[in-house]
């Protein structure tokens, strides 16, 4: 064993990086690419008749897009909005995750906070027993200006989420974010550091970024990490001002896309294996190659909280 000391005085030699915990069994995931409509009681029952479809084709984690029980807009986010976990979306899901027994990601749903009027981008999820197990809020909030493309401003009405979320299954851990958050890296590396087997993306891409970047970043977080990545988009709604790319893809650990679709209605599954990624980071070790003489872990800035909320630790916000 190197002393700290030696460590520094020999650069060149590699400090073997903290043990990576890769504990998991198989699974079956399904994303439901869902038909999104303007009637939120239409989703939600629509929502729910394909949970049950995945769930008897043997899925036992299903994701549900992002804003799934509502067009997506800013506009919209007030009048949708509800509180969790009073509100019907959210009993909806809970029966639809204890009837299909299933995990369900239940996409997401502007969240109404109660006593701050504070509206937020927000995915529930559910054990099989229908228990509501960890919210996130969506982190980073979509605001970008592409001339030409699109202008998208989502801090107009939301505020932004102040948590990561790692969520245990019984099949493993498995981290969580909300569309744009999928451009942090961050949050996928402490996530993969922390232990987690993937990380399960609700999104609504869009025609001018989704083509550009939606695959690549997927691919990208699951490469890096060599962990599962997946993006549950809904369908694309040609009558609808914003249209969502679709193309809701599962990715492996090597960065091989598991599973895809187009923009239409679609359920899609793989079977995800814990195995996998032991073996890519046996063959490719770069995740015990890590320098952290060199630079610093990211995931040693934030603990592990309560109902699987991830906070930076209270040395690091003192020093803000
Ligand atoms: O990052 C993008 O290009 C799209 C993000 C998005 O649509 C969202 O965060 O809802």
């Amino acid at each position: 064993m190197l002393s700290a000391i030696t460590k520094r005085f020999i650069p060149s030699l590699p400090v073997l990086s903290r043990s990576m915990s890769v504990a998991g069994s198989p699974f079956k995931l399904a994303l439901v690419q869902l038909a999104v409509t303007a009637d939120k009681e239409k989703n939600l029952k629509h929502a729910r008749a394909k949970v049950l479809e995945a769930s008897k084709n043997g899925a036992n984690i299903v994701v549900l897009p992002e804003c799934f029980n509502s067009p997506y807009g800013t506009n919209f986010f007030p009048d949708y909005a509800e509180t969790i976990p009073e509100g019907t979306s959210t009993k909806a899901l809970a029966s639809m995750a204890k009837d299909a027994n299933v995990y369900l990601f239940g996409g997401s749903i502007p969240e109404k906070e109660e006593a701050t009027g504070k509206i937020f981008n927000t995915l529930t999820v559910y054990d099989p027993s229908g228990s509501l197990i960890a919210t996130h809020r969506k982190v980073h909030l979509f605001d970008i200006d592409i001339p030409g493309g699109i202008r998208f401003q989502e801090s107009d009405i939301l505020s932004a989420g102040s948590w990561l979320t790692h969520v245990d299954t019984s099949y493993g851990k498995i981290g969580a974010g909300i569309c744009y958050d999928i451009r942090f890296p961050e949050m996928a590396m402490i996530a993969a550091r922390k232990g987690c087997i993937a990380m399960i993306y609700p999104g609504a891409f869009n025609t001018t970024t989704g083509p550009m970047h939606w695959e690549l970043l997927q691919r990208a977080r699951a490469v890096d990490n060599q962990m599962y990545v997946a993006a549950c988009s809904p369908a694309r709604d040609e009558s609808a001002a914003y249209h969502a790319w679709g193309h809701s893809t599962i990715v492996g650990p090597n960065g091989d896309v598991k599973a895809t679709c187009e923009e239409s209605e679609a359920i899609i599954y793989a079977e995800i294996d814990p195995q996998d990624i032991i073996n890519r980071r046996k063959h490719i070790p770069i995740y015990s190659q890590r320098r952290f003489d060199v630079y610093e872990d990211v995931a040693e800035s934030v603990e592990e909280g309560n109902n699987g909320h991830v906070s930076l630790k209270q040395d690091k916000v003192n020093e803000l």
